[in-house]
């Protein structure tokens, strides 16, 4: 079977677009522009280091200046340190262990500092992500093998469409009161699965909530370990700390994307400094520091007699390291199989602390936004898959077109729904949208299944506010301007400025500051964002809502909520293009992520020419909810 095969080509011609474009990135750029890109921290200092496992060392470092600039050093990746005064010729490289504020710590595959780190100009930049593309690799190579040897393969199988998932019959349905019926449904199956259940769940449907209380039911019903995995940190930490709000053993294996004390108390560093058996860990790294620090007093060009003098204490230093590993180890195994759930990101699963594991059972949430080949990572850990997300909002990111049009971009999620849709079950009542802005989103995606609980069904801003607007700006010349592949609309931004204004003061009769509703302004363009980050700015009537008002892309606002949402659509020409709104799942993103109400301000003309759009509009129109930009500016 070339499943596997097709895959690895796919992920290669990823790898390779990818590497590329951030070598791009990288190579001509200076230390100051990689430093404004996330990619490298400049200046830092270095605050300890200690010696750490196979002989390395651990060092310990701070971002000095510039630390409000965001960026992408994070738990895992791969980093090197270098002088800035050699950049080329003095960099050692190593792993990054912990990263928390403006401080990390990176294990440099060297057992001593070099030199230069005495003399300033240090720095920390991110190295090309292999690590990652190797755990995937190495998970469809180890798949292949299993298939062609015919060895542990029925689950891979049974993924691949080969087989058919299994059920059993013999559970009495569990009755769970705090969850809806689809929720319950989702809860049975997920028990009733031999082999695999799915997830499906749209926007504000509670999936988390029902993901909660599986795998509650999971242990209890199978007294097993369960691996729970998710594409993002923010997705593994917010699981993380929902199972431990349920009494369960959680171990969070990485470090988490948000610094919050209760996250990171359930992470593995966190509960190993807490054992018992630290204090000796800790008077044994001291004992072997010290050693090496003798050690060091002795330089490699003195005679031969210091040479031999630093070589026993290195050993001596290195003894008494093996046995600090021997000790964490024997920690690390007490933890492990104490812990009722693991979590970790899809190629943290395979962290050297927990590589070895096998689980009977794991669950892989937001796996509509997972790489296919980054899934069968944790997969291959287990006899049991439950598949959680929703395959109509983004997709993962795939770099390169090639492998994007050869299906890279298809996610396992969606494959396995269309093979095995005895295996689905669909979260129908959503506690989020009023139904007038779910209504849409739900015929075109939800074959119309989705229902609004009767607490969001009706709810409004004010008694006779309208949740839903399509305010068309056909005919008013506000042209869009395109530049390389960035659109903005100058004009449509200060319309839907206006516009928000004119709203936003009316409220005042209804809200105070404190209860004032949130706000978010979203647009698929980058450019369009700028754009509208600057207007804003500029806006004095809007300036006092500080916070209250969040201006971003699509995809960023994937999996949040706010009270009303205004989309600036962008796009308005007379030669038929639309780009990228013809993905129609980041529209299905964006149209869902109001609770109360959805400004929709695009030009009718061009949008028209995708049905999806039409369609929009015409549902507008039939629901009363069509405003033209004209008719708004005369008023
Ligand atoms: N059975 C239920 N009864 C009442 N409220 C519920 C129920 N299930 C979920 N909710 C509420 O719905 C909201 C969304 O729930 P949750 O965070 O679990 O959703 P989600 O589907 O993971 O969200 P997203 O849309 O971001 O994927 C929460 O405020 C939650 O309290």
């Amino acid at each position: 079977m070339d499943y596997f095969k097709k895959l690895l080509e796919l992920l290669k011609t990823e790898r390779e677009v990818d590497r590329n474009a951030y070598l791009e990135m990288t190579a001509s750029t200076s230390v100051a522009e990689r430093r404004a890109n996330g990619l490298t921290w400049y200046p830092i200092a270095i605050r300890g280091s200690e010696m750490s496992r196979g002989d390395y060392l651990t060092v310990e470092v701070e971002r000095t200046t510039h630390q409000d600039i965001v960026h992408q050093l994070r738990f895992g990746v791969s980093a090197v340190l270098f002088s800035n005064h050699d950049p080329k010729n003095d960099r050692v490289e190593g792993t990054i262990s912990y990263q928390g504020g403006n401080r990390l710590k990176i294990t440099l595959r060297t057992d001593e500092l070099p030199e230069w780190a005495n003399n300033g100009k240090l720095g920390i930049d991110l190295l090309f992500d292999d690590n990652s593309y190797d755990e995937m690799q190495n998970a469809l190579k180890q798949a292949d093998t299993r298939l062609s040897k015919e060895e542990n393969d029925r689950l891979i199988r049974i993924l691949t469409g080969e087989k058919s998932p299994a059920f059993r019959d013999d559970l009495p349905p569990l009755h769970l009161p705090r969850l809806n019926e689809s929720q319950q449904a989702a809860v049975n199956r997920i028990l009733a699965a031999n082999d695999l259940a799915i997830v499906h769940g749209p926007p504000g449907t509670g999936k988390t909530t029902t993901l909660v209380q599986a795998i509650k039911a999971l242990i209890k019903q199978d007294n097993k370990q369960i691996l729970v995995v998710a594409p993002s940190n923010t997705a593994v930490d917010l699981l993380s700390e929902k199972l431990a709000d349920e009494g369960l053993n959680v171990l969070r294996v990485g470090n988490p994307a948000r610094v919050s004390e209760r996250l990171s108390a359930l992470t593995l560093d966190s509960r190993m400094a807490e054992h018992n058996s630290m204090k000796e860990i800790k008077r044994l790294k001291k004992q072997a520091n010290e050693f090496r620090d003798m050690a060091h007093k002795y330089k490699r060009n003195f005679g031969k007699a210091e040479r031999e003098q630093r070589k026993a204490l290195f050993d001596e230093a290195r003894s008494i390291m093996k046995s600090v590993e021997n000790t964490e180890q024997y920690i690390m195994d007490d933890l492990l199989t104490k812990a009722q759930v693991i979590t970790a990101t899809l190629v943290g699963a395979n962290h050297y602390t927990v590589r070895q594991l096998k689980y009977h059972t794991v669950v892989i949430d937001e796996a509509g936004q997972a790489l296919e080949p980054a899934c069968w990572i944790p997969i291959l850990k287990a006899e049991k898959v439950v598949l959680a997300g929703d395959h109509c909002q983004l997709s993962p990111t795939v770099k390169s077109d090639e492998a994007a049009r050869n299906g890279l971009s298809t996610t396992l999620l969606e494959k396995c729904i269309a093979r095995h849709p005895e295996s689905v079950v669909l979260l129908e009542e959503q506690y989020r949208m009023h139904q007038m802005i779910m209504g849409y989103s739900s015929a075109i995606f939800y074959e119309d299944k989705l229902k609004a609980h009767a607490s969001v069904a009706g709810h409004t801003l004010f008694p006779q506010d309208v949740p839903l607007s399509f305010v068309d700006t056909a005919g008013c010349g506000f042209d869009e301007k395109s530049e390389g592949t960035s659109t903005t609309n100058p004009e449509e931004a200060a319309f839907l400025f206006k516009h928000l204004t004119q709203f936003v003061t009316g409220l005042h009769t209804h809200y105070q500051q404190e209860d004032f509703p949130s706000i978010a302004i979203i647009s698929p363009y980058k450019q369009q964002i700028h754009l509208l980050k600057e207007q804003l700015q500029d806006s004095p009537a809007l300036q006092s809502y500080g916070d209250k008002i969040s201006v971003n892309t699509i995809d960023s606002f994937q999996g949040q909520e706010r009270d009303i949402v205004y989309i600036s659509m962008t796009r308005s020409n007379n030669d038929n293009k639309i780009g990228f709104l013809s993905d129609i799942r980041r529209m299905n993103v964006a149209m869902t992520r109001a609770r109360k109400k959805l400004v929709i301000i695009g030009d009718s003309a061009t949008l028209s020419q995708l049905p999806f759009y039409a369609g929009f509009i015409t549902y507008a129109e039939q629901q009363n909810a069509y405003q033209s930009a004209w008719e708004f500016m005369d008023n």
